[in-house]
């Protein structure tokens, strides 16, 4: 099986020019083949401000109204997710931008409301991902660039956290690749209690630093859908600075922090 890197980079460096900069270079120069899952969250945030809307946010996911999706769609599927695609391009990377509607890659359902009601956010229907457009797209020499939107199968759009998108595209994925996982950030990598990286983190110390309050926000939700796609046939899964990145595939150095 040919080896796939699926690389997930976060709000903070998308935010940045010059880490952005830096990440766009590191990924366009990674040889083989690779798949980009953006965020963006911080952008949306400051987008609807200016436009009157405070962001509503509870366990890292944004409480998404009928406005809110308007702005999503065009911050993550638009500004930021073309700016990528135009950015990659000039640097020789020959990406294609997508939603998780185009060719249906991430059908989805809209967030059941329980004690909260999180509007237009989607759930990724997992049981229908399959990976094949995508295994299609990367056969061709294209590298797939997708924003965190999903559908509704029911012709609406939805927001979905980025980091999920990320496990849900790795597993769908591992059936036809040796898929390696890797989340991008503006930390090391996972801290502990003394802001040291953890080099490899088992599910049982995850749940010690979380009850300890070591580990809170949107790390949470990133650990769960990291030992998600360990649990359901991903290769490795690291959680490391996006600096890491040439460390990690070409010096195959240990950096970040490993999901074991
Ligand atoms: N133990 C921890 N180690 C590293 N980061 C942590 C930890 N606990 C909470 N965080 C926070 O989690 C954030 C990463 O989650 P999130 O903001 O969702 O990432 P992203 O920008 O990749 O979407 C970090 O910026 C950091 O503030
Ligand atoms: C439902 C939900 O919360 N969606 C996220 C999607 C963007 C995202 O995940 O961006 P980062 O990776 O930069 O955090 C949001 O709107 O913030």
């Amino acid at each position: 099986m040919d080896t796939l890197y699926v690389i997930k980079v976060g709000g903070n460096i998308i935010d940045n020019e010059e880490k952005l900069a830096s990440f766009l270079n590191d990924f366009a120069q990674l040889k083989g083949l690779k798949v980009l899952i953006h965020g963006g969250g911080k952008i949306a945030t400051e987008i609807s401000k200016g436009l009157g809307i405070e962001a509503k946010m509870v366990d890292g996911r944004r409480i998404t109204d009928t406005e809110t999706l308007k702005i999503v769609t065009m911050v993550y599927a638009g500004l930021i997710n073309k700016n990528l695609v135009a950015k990659l391009q000039a640097k020789g990377c020959n990406a294609i931008g997508l939603t998780g509607a185009d060719a249906n890659i991430i059908p989805a359902n809209k967030r059941p409301v329980k004690e909260i009601d999180y509007g237009f956010v989607g759930d990724v229907d997992n049981a229908k991902m399959n990976g094949t457009t995508l295994s299609l797209l990367l056969k061709t020499g294209l590298v797939p660039i997708l924003a965190p939107l999903t559908h509704d199968q029911q012709g609406n759009m939805l927001n979905t956290n980025a980091d999920t998108i990320a496990s849900s595209i790795a597993v769908a994925l591992s059936a036809n690749f040796d898929v390696n996982l890797i989340y991008c950030f503006e930390k090391e990598g996972v801290l502990d209690g003394e802001e040291k990286v953890i080099p490899s983190i088992t599910h049982s110390y995850f749940n010690e630093l979380k009850n300890n309050g070591v580990v809170v926000a949107g790390m949470i939700p990133k650990l769960d859908n990291a030992f998600a796609a360990i649990g359901k046939g991903v290769s490795s899964v690291y959680i490391m600075h996006a600096d890491a990145l040439p460390a990690l595939i070409n010096d195959k150095k240990a950096v970040g922090t490993k999901i074991s």
